[in-house]
């Protein structure tokens, strides 16, 4: 895998293209663009583009440049921009011109993340896909979904009682069984199912491979046609080998899907089993190219961020013990203690809602968004921005701005006032404009099943280290699109027997 930008593999032939190109880019060099960090006569920024949590690193920089700076890999231009103004100006209102997606060599052209429509670029197909599923998981088709995510949010805490140090694989598993159920009619009973394993797989290697500046390729795309017994030509085969996942996580539970309607183990609703329904099984190449990527995008788009989020509110309550105790005297007040809270009580629940806020803002799963490029030039305040330009809305930093969120590295509900229209304004850690997440009001589902159900029935606790040790977590989260708190111990002890035998009395059913 070729890995900038510590990586050697700036080989002599291509260096001969960029100087090439570098010479072709040079005229745009000479305007005038947004301010950013000096670079190198060809390779641009690359030596300073930060590996560790690049959206606090970015953050910075605004301090030196403000709130859009522009910076150059290898003559490919990339605008950061770090205000919330900014990127509804540009993302929000000019989204004509601001939705298309930057070309990823790597994660496109070669493994094939650009089938779906998360990388497709701005046009017909994406319109095509993005409707397919936006009816599905919008405000008012997602109550169909919410005793699924009540129930697993229940098993879920019913088996992290039993084991708490399984923390991340449970999570995997539950938000895994929600979204691929209502994807494909799948209910995944092991954590070794291929259904489920395979997109984890697609899931990290997307992540990898859509991280401006990890592939040398994405700047220099002839590189793509390096015969691939070159030495420097791994990424090739690395593309050939995440091809083949990609393909199986998308095709192979969609067929099963569409094999299994007429034997009834098929589960109704969902996504792809409404489709084949709707169009009476006639379905032509086209149009299931079309279902298979649409479904392919909810079940990557699903799974990571979910669990990001997940497992950033576990982090928060450890370090947050009186939020918990607020938290709770809200649920034993609203919901009592004789059943656990479901998502029709989440209008009654503010403090619940604020939690759930706070953890999109404090930990965005998706902190510098996913790429967006311009389909044309344009001129901002001055400064021109060409087409083709990749742009990165730090939404870390628009989350943290001390002016809009006062101590802003501190987890603290209250700063909503329990105001709906305050906390909706933290909905930028779901992106802008016209490419704005399709799955929020599922993906805010089920992680408001796990906060609530959570709560309601336990305590959560720092995790022990081999002496016995309380663990008390850091604020510190792994590099990637989709970022994950680093590794921390949790322990969850149940508020009284009663709330233990309400989640023991949760059916396991396959449904
Ligand atoms: C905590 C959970 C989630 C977070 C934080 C999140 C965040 C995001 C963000 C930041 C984007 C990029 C938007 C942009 O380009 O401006 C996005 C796109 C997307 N998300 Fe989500 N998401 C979450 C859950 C989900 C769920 C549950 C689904 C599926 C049901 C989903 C499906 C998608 C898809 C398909 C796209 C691509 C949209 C496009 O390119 O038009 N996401 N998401």
């Amino acid at each position: 895998m070729d890995i900038l930008p510590r990586s050697s593999v700036l080989a002599a032939a291509a260096i001969g293209g960029l100087v090439f190109y570098y010479a072709l880019s040079s005229k745009k060099r000479s305007k005038h663009l947004p301010p950013g960090p000096r670079g190198l006569p060809i390779i641009g920024n690359v030596l300073q583009m930060p590996v560790e949590m690049p959206w606090m690193a970015f953050s910075e920089w605004g301090k030196t440049y403000g709130d859009i700076i522009q910076v150059n890999i290898l003559g490919q231009p990339i605008l950061i921009i770090n205000s919330t103004r900014v990127a509804k100006e540009l993302l929000d209102k000019r989204s004509a011109i601001y939705s298309d997606r930057p070309r990823f060599v790597m994660a496109g052209d070669l493994v094939g993340y650009d089938e779906t429509f998360v990388l497709q670029p701005y046009g017909e197909n994406w319109r095509k896909q993005r409707r397919l599923i936006a009816q599905d998981f919008s405000l008012s088709s997602t109550p169909k979904y919410y005793s699924l995510q009540e129930k697993e949010a229940a098993i879920l805490v019913r088996n992290l009682l039993k084991d708490s140090s399984s923390l991340v694989e449970q999570i995997k598993l539950r938000i895994g069984i929600i979204i691929i159920r209502v994807t494909y009619g799948h209910y995944i009973q092991t954590p070794d199912d291929p259904f489920l394993t395979t997109p984890l797989q697609a899931m990290v290697n997307f992540g990898i491979s859509t991280t401006p500046g990890n592939f040398m390729v994405d700047f220099i795309p002839a590189l793509k046609h390096l015969p691939a017994w070159m030495p420097g030509a791994g990424f090739l085969q690395t593309a050939k080998k995440w091809r083949q996942i990609v393909w199986d996580a998308s095709w192979n539970p969609y067929e099963w899907c569409k094999k299994n309607m007429d034997t009834g183990k098929t589960l109704m609703p969902n996504l792809c089993g409404t489709y084949i329904n709707e169009a009476g099984g006639k379905l032509t190449h086209d149009d299931e190219m079309k279902i298979v990527w649409a479904a392919s995008s909810v079940m990557g788009g699903g799974l990571d961020t979910n669990m990001s989020s997940a497992l950033s509110f576990f982090m928060a309550m450890i370090l947050n013990p009186q939020i918990q105790a607020k938290a709770q005297a809200e649920l034993d007040a609203v919901v009592g203690k004789d059943r656990l809270p479901t998502l029709a009580d989440k209008p009654n629940l503010p403090y619940i809602r604020s939690i759930m806020a706070e953890v999109f803002r404090w930990s965005p799963a998706i902190p510098l968004g996913i790429p967006h490029a311009t389909s044309e030039d344009d001129i901002f305040e001055g400064y021109e921005i060409p087409k083709g330009t990749l742009i990165m809305p730090n939404a870390w930093h628009m989350l943290h701005d001390p002016e809009i969120y006062p101590n802003p590295m501190q987890f603290i509900p209250e700063r909503y006032n329990g105001s709906d229209e305050e906390m909706f304004k933290v909905t930028l850690s779901f992106g802008f404009g016209r490419r704005i997440c399709p799955g929020m009001h599922f993906a805010e589902g089920t992680l408001f099943s796990i906060i609530a159900t959570t709560l309601a029935t336990c305590d959560i606790l720092p995790g022990l280290d081999a002496n016995g040790k309380e663990v008390i977590p850091k604020y510190a989260y792994t590099p990637g699109t989709i970022t994950f708190p680093e590794s921390f111990p949790v322990r969850l002890r149940p508020r009284s027997p009663q709330a233990t035998s309400l989640l023991s009395d949760v059916q396991y059913t396959i449904e």
